[in-house]
């Protein structure tokens, strides 16, 4: 499972975002003939790799050539999304993330959303850095983005509106419908800026510690001010030691219908789950419920637990991984004179099985009117 670990030991930027993802390895030629197919006028990109502090990283300038004073409102950034020439991945994960500054804008300054106006540089800066990481993102195709606790940095930065404490209403607002951490140490100053925040509050998940994967090449993304400190966002790829780790989501509903248990499972299941049954049980009061348990991989968890939420009755989830033991699997056809058979091949140390697929053995007993146990007792003298 291929995994990117935003690590935001000095806060975070639209700017260091796309120069941790240059100099990971995204083509900055790439880069910038994708943000073209926005029919944008008016910037460029500059990809600087040098040192700082001794590390060897990349500086992304984005060079506007736009005079700055256009004010975009949301609505009219999402038509340019909207109506551009970039893949529905890319529009979907760069509306979202403009969404969450937006929302955040809204809130501190009390307007409708899509009448907010982003009106650092006309928004190009924001349009480029965030189409710039939505394009980066699916290029590199991660399984999982984990996220560390963030530096936001502290005193007062002047923009737009002037004066604003650390970190700026915008970030913090961001930051409180995201789940991610904060903190502030040994930077005097902004570290962490609205688009900053947002892209990764959309793209990764927290991760209070360091996540346990096996790291394979880092990126650095430098910002402009010198803090005294590295200012750079580090971005490790790396893939897990498990091809994916295995979550158990559980909980216990005493008040839903056999019916709505039923379709819970159902949806589980094509969502992705790896299994989902219910046990009975006897909860507080001696009252009769279902406990359900989900196996799911970890990266399916914000889907299982959103429909677990959504569809149940429950007021809470637990959850926690699970490491499992899993015989290797795989499949080859036998042609049979009542038809193709799938076998599965099971394999682990010396224990070997191969078991023919019930769905094969059933279509042949149904279409041939051979009893089950009949087709059964042939395909073991084939296989
Ligand atoms: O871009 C927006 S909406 C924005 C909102 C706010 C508020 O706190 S309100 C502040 N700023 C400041 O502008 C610069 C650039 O931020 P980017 O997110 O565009 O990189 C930074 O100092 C922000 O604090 C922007
Ligand atoms: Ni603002």
């Amino acid at each position: 499972m291929k995994v990117l670990y935003f690590d935001c030991f000095s806060g975070i930027s639209g700017d260091m975002v796309l120069g941790a993802f240059i100099d990971l390895g995204i083509d900055p030629n790439f880069l910038e003939s994708e943000l073209k197919k926005l029919k944008l006028e008016g910037f460029r990109i500059k990809a600087e790799k040098t040192l700082k502090k001794g590390i060897n990283g990349t500086r992304c300038h984005v060079i506007l050539e736009e005079d700055g004073h256009h004010h975009r409102h949301f609505g009219d950034i999402k038509q340019i999304i909207v109506d551009s020439d970039l893949s529905d991945e890319i529009k979907i994960t760069a509306l979202a993330i403009f969404k969450r500054v937006a929302v955040a804008e809204a809130k501190v300054h009390n307007v409708p959303v899509d009448r907010v106006h982003f009106h650092e540089v006309g928004a190009l800066d924001s349009i480029v850095d965030i189409v710039g990481a939505a394009i980066c993102y699916h290029a590199l195709k991660p399984d999982i983005v984990y996220g560390s606790k963030i530096n936001v940095g502290s005193g007062w930065v002047r923009c737009a509106h002037g004066l604003l404490p650390v970190p700026a209403p915008a970030t913090a607002e961001i930051l409180c419908a995201s789940n991610f951490e904060m903190y502030s140490k040994a930077i005097d100053g902004e570290s962490a800026t609205p688009t900053g925040v947002a892209i990764l509050a959309e793209l990764g998940t927290y991760s209070p510690t360091t996540p346990s994967f096996i790291p394979e090449k880092t990126g650095y993304g430098f910002g402009g001010k010198d803090f005294g400190v590295l200012n750079a966002l580090r971005i490790i790829q790396g893939r897990k030691s498990q091809p994916h780790e295995t979550m158990v989501v559980e909980t216990n509903v005493d008040d839903m219908t056999g019916e709505m248990a039923g379709y819970v499972l159902e949806s589980l299941m094509e969502k992705g789950a790896l299994d989902a049954f219910y046990t009975p049980v006897y909860m507080k009061k001696n009252r009769p419920g279902i406990h359900l348990t989900v196996l799911c991989k970890e990266v399916d968890l914000p889907v299982i637990e959103d429909l677990i939420l959504r569809e149940t009755s429950t007021l809470g989830i637990r959850k926690y991984p699970v490491t499992r033991v899993c015989m290797d699997r795989h499949f080859k056809k036998i042609n049979t004179p009542l038809g193709d058979v799938t076998i599965k091949i099971s394999d682990y140390g010396t224990i070997h099985r191969e078991t023919p697929e019930y769905e094969d053995i059933r279509r042949i007993a149904k279409d041939t009117g051979v009893s089950l146990w009949e087709v059964l007792e042939m395909v073991e003298k084939l296989k």
